[in-house]
């Protein structure tokens, strides 16, 4: 289980210099420790730019969110929600040639059902400007995939068109956890709600109002993948995922149709897959393959 300190600790430069010990504790633990101490700064920063209440009056305009949650239920299963990722801290970058625009466009023309867009500039080189240039080039429901720490993001996803914000079980308190997902909702838009572990899916199932659930295959401590966690954790909670109708969504390390199998196999609705697509030339043959056994 993943431990996070939403801020770096303070230690003033006179008790730093007491010991090394003392100087290790203000740095981040694991990447999603580093990730959220740079939204801080991050979104304090977009915040003097453009102010909440201008956000707000933006939101009157945006356009009306998809139907996310519709996507995923159509049949075949798993749907695809392909990713737009141009790099990782773990794999530093994946696609050089990168085109947004044309990737969410590839997805679209290979039968993806929706999107994710990666909005993070620094770890990802993503960027908020790719969620509103690709809703306009594509009807698929988007994906704000970004490390949500203040309802201000979840306004300017919406702003920028997603139908779909993710939320991170591990960087969220219950109480934020619930308080974003009724923002989200009140938007119009639908929250993927994400875990690691057996106690954040257990901790987000004793939570009213979640309808759709991603189980990240990703260690976030070493970065590898294993999709025996989607398979595990759904076998130990099935019974109850299925009895209230909540929607499954297995992430990260999806590179095969063997792959795909599996997951739909554990139990899942839609699979979202980035690197192994992002990797390869020609996008839609990758889908294509990709999904060739889901019927
Ligand atoms: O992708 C990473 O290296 C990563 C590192 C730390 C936090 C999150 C990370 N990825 C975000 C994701 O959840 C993935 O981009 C998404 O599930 C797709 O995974 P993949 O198909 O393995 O690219």
């Amino acid at each position: 289980m993943v431990s996070i300190r939403r801020t770096r600790p303070y230690l003033s430069p006179q008790i730093r210099r007491l010991g090394y010990q003392l100087e290790l504790a203000t740095q981040p633990q694991h990447i999603l420790e580093e990730i959220v101490w740079a939204k801080e700064t991050e979104v304090q920063g977009l915040r003097e730019h453009l102010p909440l209440h201008e956000l707000q009056k933006q939101v009157l305009s945006a356009p009306v969110p998809q139907d996310f949650l519709g996507a995923l239920q159509a049949p075949p299963q798993p749907g695809l929600i392909g990713e737009v990722k141009k790099a990782s801290p773990s794999k530093g970058i994946i696609r050089a040639d990168f085109d947004p625009v044309a990737i969410a466009q590839s997805y679209e023309k290979a039968g993806a059902r929706c999107i994710s867009v990666l909005t993070d500039a620094q770890f990802f080189q993503g960027s908020w400007d790719y969620l509103s240039q690709i809703r306009q080039a594509v009807s698929l429901p988007l994906l704000c995939k970004e490390f949500i720490i203040y309802p201000y993001q979840i306004y300017l996803a919406r702003c920028r068109g997603a139908s779909a914000v993710l939320l991170i079980a591990a960087i969220l308190s219950d109480q934020d956890l619930h308080y974003f997902n009724r923002i989200i909702h009140a938007l119009g838009m639908v929250a993927l709600v994400e875990v690691h572990t057996l106690g954040e899916l257990a901790r987000v199932l004793g939570m009213a109002g979640v309808n759709l659930i991603g189980i990240n295959n990703r260690n976030l401590e070493n970065f590898t993948t294993d999709l025996s966690t989607t398979e595990s954790l759904l076998a130990q909670k099935f019974p109850e995922i299925q009895k209230r109708g909540i929607v499954m969504v297995s992430e990260s390390g999806i590179h095969t149709p063997e792959d795909v199998m599996r997951v739909k196999k554990a139990g899942v609705q839609g699979i979202l897959v980035g690197e192994s697509l992002m990797k390869q030339a020609d996008i839609e043959l990758a889908v294509q393959n990709l999904l060739r056994e889901v019927k």
